[in-house]
């Protein structure tokens, strides 16, 4: 049958129920998505793929975003079922009022029982309307960022219901891939793609009606058991009501809180008028929640109660994404690693030091700003003792404490002149300080930790290093009192960690306690971490990036390059 044959038949048997049905075709299928070479494939880690479902409304946004904050050291794309909705053709747009936005493909997914076990109207929903969603082109695009090629996502706008008036949205391969949307488990293909999946659910347990609960049930029990038979008639007759009202309060409904969001978002961010709103509520966003959202329920690994307000479900998933990510959250592993708090200004440096077209004038400058902060932050790990100084800024007397003072002393006159300075109780810096760079990329750390602290000692270390093991100390000048000294010992690159472990050695066996020794660092490889916090657990390391490994020859990846080269400018180019 052709394809315009199809559509009339549907059109026909949909009525006014007619739906997102596209003969044109709209994109290519996933079979036809470009494969990159094998040799390119090969070398792309698998991303991995959350799929967040939920009915309309229900908080899949909140949860993405939080799920996004808390793996913002990640690279993270958001894509919304939303930006593949249909281009609506200029018959469905007459008649948009009656375009079913909540339908999926007719797509037969389900088993033989559940297919004949259908009810009459489901059948009749489900075959009166077709997807309202571009499902082959999302398909098309998630094969593409496995991939990892870049990919345009759409962006759809809600007001003239076209996919193509504003600029699609320029997306980069990432670690995660979060899709999300209200019937994002619908099609088996987008479903199997998926390495976790989470149904958002609104229902809601609510607090006070739990305890006056509590409290009134007793307390009519009292009254039946207690206060005898007089009252045995009317206090059963308040049991059974209240008992009901309390039940169906304390679980408000999820459909209910929905509904209640997806007014209040429409007509006051989507300027909709309530009729339309509620109309289009209950003659398709109700059905299909309770025919194709509700069902895909099962599917789902993980089912969040309460949405965004359940920061425990969403610390748990983050837990386990990063585990699956391979990388374990080595903070907890080691508490003597600190990474610096990322944001998105500490990214962006890292962009462009990472970048191998980031010229040496903007290398070095990055570089520096970003070694500045790994300084400044190891320097609050240092220990200190607290101490009070006066302010400049006279802090005002009690008149009592005045006139007091003035009559117990008779220097009534000395006490009005005497300007007092306020009391501002802060900390004392560590005196006993030095660096110790490791030659060569070390030094360039040199110029941060001079400019943070004034006159500080620094002392240098020179490690030969042949491959990954040949690791061989060839100089050393360190001050004479180390020992009694707090030590930052300075590299940017933690790799296999052979030349950190050198150097604190060499250190400890000149005497520096090993809690004495923070190790300062703008880039650092899990391997490295593990073979330093091993050898010496009591040694801070600050960091402000983890990689994700090392490569063949030992050099970190993603990394910077070979960072003295770039950094001094002894680059062959
Ligand atoms: N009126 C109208 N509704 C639309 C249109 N396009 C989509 N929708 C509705 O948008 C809903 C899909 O968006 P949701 O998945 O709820 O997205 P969301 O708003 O991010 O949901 P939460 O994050 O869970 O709050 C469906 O219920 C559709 O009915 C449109 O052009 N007009
Ligand atoms: O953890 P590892 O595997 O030992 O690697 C880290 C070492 O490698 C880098 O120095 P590099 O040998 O590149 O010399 P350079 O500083 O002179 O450029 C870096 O500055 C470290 O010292
Ligand atoms: O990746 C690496 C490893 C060691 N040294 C570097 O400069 N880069």
């Amino acid at each position: 049958m052709g394809s315009a044959a199809v559509g009339d038949l549907i059109e026909a048997s949909s009525g006014a129920h007619f739906s997102g049905f596209h003969l044109e075709n709209t994109g290519p299928s996933a079979s036809e998505v470009e494969q990159p070479t094998t040799s390119a494939t090969e070398n792309v880690k698998q991303p991995f793929v959350i799929g967040v479902a939920g009915g309309a409304a229900s908080g899949k946004t909140t949860v993405c975003d939080m799920i996004i904050e808390q793996l913002r050291d990640q690279r993270v794309v958001l894509v919304n079922q939303d930006s593949f909705y249909h281009n609506l053709t200029p018959e469905e747009l007459k008649r948009v009022h009656e375009y079913n936005f909540d339908h999926p493909a007719v797509y037969m997914n389900m088993d033989r029982e559940e297919f004949f076990g259908m009810s009459f109207c489901k059948m009749r929903l489900l075959f009166s309307c077709l997807d309202a969603f571009n499902t082959e082109q999302l398909l098309c695009i998630l094969e593409k960022l496995k991939h990892g090629q870049a990919v345009d996502i759409p962006k759809y706008d809600f007001k003239s219901y076209k996919n193509d008036v504003f600029p699609a949205r320029r997306v980069n391969p990432s670690d995660v891939i979060i899709l999300e949307g209200i019937l994002i488990f619908h099609d088996p293909r987008v479903r199997d793609s998926m390495n976790m999946k989470i149904f958002v659910d609104t229902g809601s347990f609510s607090l006070f009606p739990a305890l006056f609960a509590c409290f009134l049930i007793p307390f009519i029990l009292f009254l039946l058991f207690v206060e005898g038979v007089t009252l045995i008639v009317a206090s059963g007759a308040l049991t059974v009501p209240v008992i009901s009202i309390l039940i169906t309060n304390i679980f408000s409904a999820d459909s209910d809180v929905r509904l209640a969001r997806r007014i209040r978002r429409d007509t006051v961010e989507k300027s909709r008028d309530i009729g339309m709103v509620l109309d289009q509520y209950s003659k398709f966003v109700k059905p299909a929640f309770d025919d194709f959202i509700l069902p895909t329920k099962k599917y789902a690994d993980i089912i969040i109660p309460r949405g965004g307000d359940n920061p425990v479900a969403i610390d748990l998933i983050v837990q386990h994404i990063r585990t699956k990510l391979g990388q374990h959250d080595l903070c907890k592993i080691y508490p003597n690693l600190y990474v610096i708090q990322s944001t998105f200004q500490i990214r962006g440096m890292h962009t462009l030091i990472r970048d191998s077209q980031t010229t040496k004038h903007d290398f070095v400058f990055y570089a520096d700003r970003l070694i500045r902060l790994v300084v400044e932050h190891g320097l609050g790990h240092l220990p200190f003792t607290e101490k009070q100084v006066i302010t400049p800024t006279v802090k005002p007397i009690a008149i009592d404490t005045l006139w007091r003072t003035s009559v117990s002393c008779g220097c009534f006159l000395d006490i009005v002149f005497l300007r007092i300075g306020s009391v501002y109780t802060g900390v004392d810096f560590c005196k006993r300080l030095c660096g110790v760079s490791v030659i060569r990329s070390g030094e360039s750390m040199e110029n941060a930790l001079r400019a943070c602290c004034k006159g500080i000692k620094i002392g240098k270390i020179l490690i030969h290093r042949e491959g990954d093991n040949g690791q061989q100390l060839i100089y050393e000048k360190l001050p004479t009192d180390i020992s009694d000294r707090h030590v930052l010992l300075l590299d940017p690159i933690l790799g296999t960690g052979n030349s950190a472990v050198q150097a604190i050695s060499l250190l400890i066996k000149k005497g520096v306690p090993e809690p004495n020794i923070i190790f300062l660092n703008l880039i650092s490889a899990p391997q490295g971490i593990h073979m330093v916090c091993k050898c010496f657990p009591r040694v801070k390391i600050v960091t402000s990036e983890i990689e994700i490994g090392l490569n063949e020859d030992y050099r970190v990846i993603p990394g910077m390059g070979e960072f003295g080269d770039r950094y001094f400018g002894t680059d062959d180019e």
